[in-house]
């Protein structure tokens, strides 16, 4: 398993046409820790991932376990789209990114997702729900130092998201990754996350930063509603 590696974000910056997405942004991420990134649609928190991720290019500093993002040892990722390799079955999915992994751990893996029998199945025969829980066991199977998640619960029902964030509760638990969350359900980030951070404009600020008194471990169905309360836009009602 590899050591959890922190992020740190200085002086970050990054323009596309229609001006600065980020300008001066700074965000330290503590080793081990979850934090959730929320914000309206368009303000970049996607990007974001993709430049801690090393596969964006951006200035100011990236740095994720001390080393420039991208020179550091690959995070897992789950992206919005599930991005498995068609032709191969789930279990060969998870395989092709873990070297260290067989077949049986691999199916093991998958059992935890809830896709127990469903090794040989290729990306094609499987719903998109499937395809998304394949996505979060494939992240998983390189027990990462860092996981950059986005919206890995978005296409899921209601149940299945429930037992999914139990699931992830657990793997963080045994595996102490750090973990960069971008969602946009205030359930997800008020169950699994550390720290949740809200950026909002353009180019994006900083606009929340909470802590929970309550570690997600912890958590009761009451402290869940209350973070999800505190931590919902004024101007969604
Ligand atoms: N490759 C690109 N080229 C040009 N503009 C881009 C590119 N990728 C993203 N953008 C723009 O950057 C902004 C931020 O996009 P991004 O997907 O990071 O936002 P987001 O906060 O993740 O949104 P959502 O919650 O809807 O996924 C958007 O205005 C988007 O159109």
């Amino acid at each position: 398993m590899a050591r959890s590696a922190g992020v740190r974000l200085a002086g970050l910056g990054k323009a596309y046409t229609g001006g600065p997405l980020f300008h001066d942004l700074t965000l330290d991420v503590v080793p081990g820790t979850v934090v959730a990134l929320t914000g309206p649609s368009g303000v970049g928190k996607s990007t974001l991932l993709r430049i801690v991720a090393g596969i964006e290019p951006a200035e100011g500093v990236v740095q994720v376990g001390g080393r420039p993002a991208g020179r550091a040892p690959a995070p897992g990722m789950v992206f919005q789209d599930p991005r498995l390799l068609p032709w191969l079955g789930a279990r060969a999915n998870l395989m092709a990114v873990a070297p260290g992994l067989d077949a049986e751990g691999a199916e093991a893996l998958l059992a935890e997702v809830g896709l127990a029998g469903q090794g040989e199945a290729r990306p094609g025969a499987l719903s998109g729900g499937m395809q998304r829980r394949v996505a979060l066991a494939r992240a998983m199977a390189a027990r990462p130092g860092l996981l950059l998640l986005d919206e890995p619960f978005v296409s899921l029902d209601a149940d299945l998201a429930t037992g999914m964030r139990a699931l992830l509760l657990r793997l963080i638990a045994r595996d102490r990754p750090t973990v960069l969350l971008v969602t946009h359900d205030g359930i997800d980030a008020a169950t699994l996350a550390d720290r949740i951070v809200r950026l909002e404009g353009r180019p994006a600020r900083i606009v929340g930063d909470l802590v929970p008194d309550v570690p997600p471990a912890a958590r009761g169905a009451a402290d869940i509603a209350g973070i999800a309360r505190r931590i919902a836009p004024r101007d969604d009602g």
